[in-house]
């Protein structure tokens, strides 16, 4: 029996898709879970942890943990980010909080966090600044203005996974309702020009598999990695046609590597040729992939695993068919990560 049909007890409804046979035991068949733009997918029935994405929140939109040990503990220490439900008031702190916008660097995030504080007239003080609620975390940097919520989540997915757990948490204990996460990011193009806005319409991992898969207690367990079609085609059409770039929706893949995980050249260590990786990237770009980066599988998963509605939109920093080295400078560098902001400021705007 695998570790994922112990289900957590406040979650009786969750689905389990876990059939047992008449004796007990869980037989393993292989299912088709997803047949996204004509892809079948075929996954271990036993492995896959599935969401009933109604049950996952409570009926006034709040968010539920899918952990029974959390409100049995006399507090809740939320250590990378500095916080914790005994020495903070979570609910007076965050319980307005709509929006999560996350990415990769901390200086991007405090960017946001003012350019939103713009759109939305928000004022702080006289004389002050915007204070990094989790400084002496000295991880990850947040900033809140008003609704919104904007972290730094440092590269890669067990980075963005330790992040989202207590994120995750902060919004239970804060008792937030309807939370939508986003990812506001930077990745490379397949055959798009760098400075192309990407929403993602689903997460793959290098192996085109639409779960991200994590080890827990020895055993393997998948978590599909769905994103909400709906606010991808709400955030599509915020896309202004008098944009001087384009905003386009396709499948992004997430890696565990910059270099040779995303095929590159020009890594400390290549074992493959030029040939092997363009052959990999147009077997990518005839899948639909459009773009490729580090976090979205643990994104997608996890929000979705929380019954949370999430969208990773971000800008191309090259196309990779014609090369593997960042050569933009760094102004238009800087230029161009603000575009997916911008999106996501007018979808917050609405
Ligand atoms: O710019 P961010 O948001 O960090 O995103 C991308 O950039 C980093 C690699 O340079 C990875 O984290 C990748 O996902
Ligand atoms: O090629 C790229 C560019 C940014 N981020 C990535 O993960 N890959």
């Amino acid at each position: 029996m695998n570790g994922l049909s112990v289900l957590p007890r406040s979650c009786d409804k969750i689905i389990q898709r876990i059939p047992k046979e008449a004796n007990g035991h869980h037989h393993h068949p292989h299912r088709k879970l997803y047949d996204n733009d004509g892809e079948i997918q075929e996954y271990r029935e036993d492995i896959i942890n599935e969401v009933d994405e109604d049950t996952v929140r409570y009926p006034d939109g709040s968010v539920r943990l899918r952990n029974p040990n959390i409100e049995l503990m006399d507090q809740d220490i939320l250590y990378h980010l500095a916080l914790g439900s005994g020495s903070h008031d979570l609910v007076e702190m965050f319980g307005d909080v709509k929006f999560v916008c996350m990415g990769g660097t901390p200086k991007r995030m405090e960017q946001f966090a003012y350019n939103i504080m713009a759109e939305i007239g928000h004022k702080l003080p006289c004389g002050t600044t915007l204070q990094d609620i989790s400084h002496f975390s000295y991880r990850y940097s947040m900033y809140k203005v008003g609704p919104v919520l904007s972290i730094s989540h440092g590269m890669g997915i067990p980075s963005v996974g330790i992040l989202l757990h207590e994120v995750i948490k902060l919004m239970y204990h804060a008792k937030v309702r309807d939370p939508v996460f986003f990812r506001i990011g930077t990745c490379g193009g397949i055959g798009y020009e760098g400075g192309t806005v990407v929403i993602s319409e689903e997460a793959v991992d290098g192996a085109m598999r639409n779960v991200l898969e994590l080890t827990v207690l020895g055993k393997v367990v998948q978590r599909p990695a769905k994103l909400d079609r709906r606010l991808v085609r709400e955030l599509k059409g915020l896309a202004d046609p008098e944009d001087p770039y384009d905003t386009i929706t396709g499948r992004t893949m997430c890696t565990y590597d910059f270099y040779e995980g995303q095929g590159r050249l020009d890594g400390a260590f290549c074992d493959f040729t030029e040939t092997d990786k363009m052959e990999y990237l147009e077997s990518l770009h005839k899948a639909g992939v459009v773009n490729i980066e580090m976090e979205s599988l643990a994104f997608a998963a996890l929000t979705h695993h929380a019954g949370i509605k999430a969208a990773v939109v971000c800008v191309t920093l090259l196309d990779r068919l014609k090369g593997d080295q960042v050569l933009a400078p760094k102004e238009v560098l800087d230029e161009w990560q603000q575009r997916p902001t911008k999106l996501v400021c007018r979808y917050i705007k609405r």
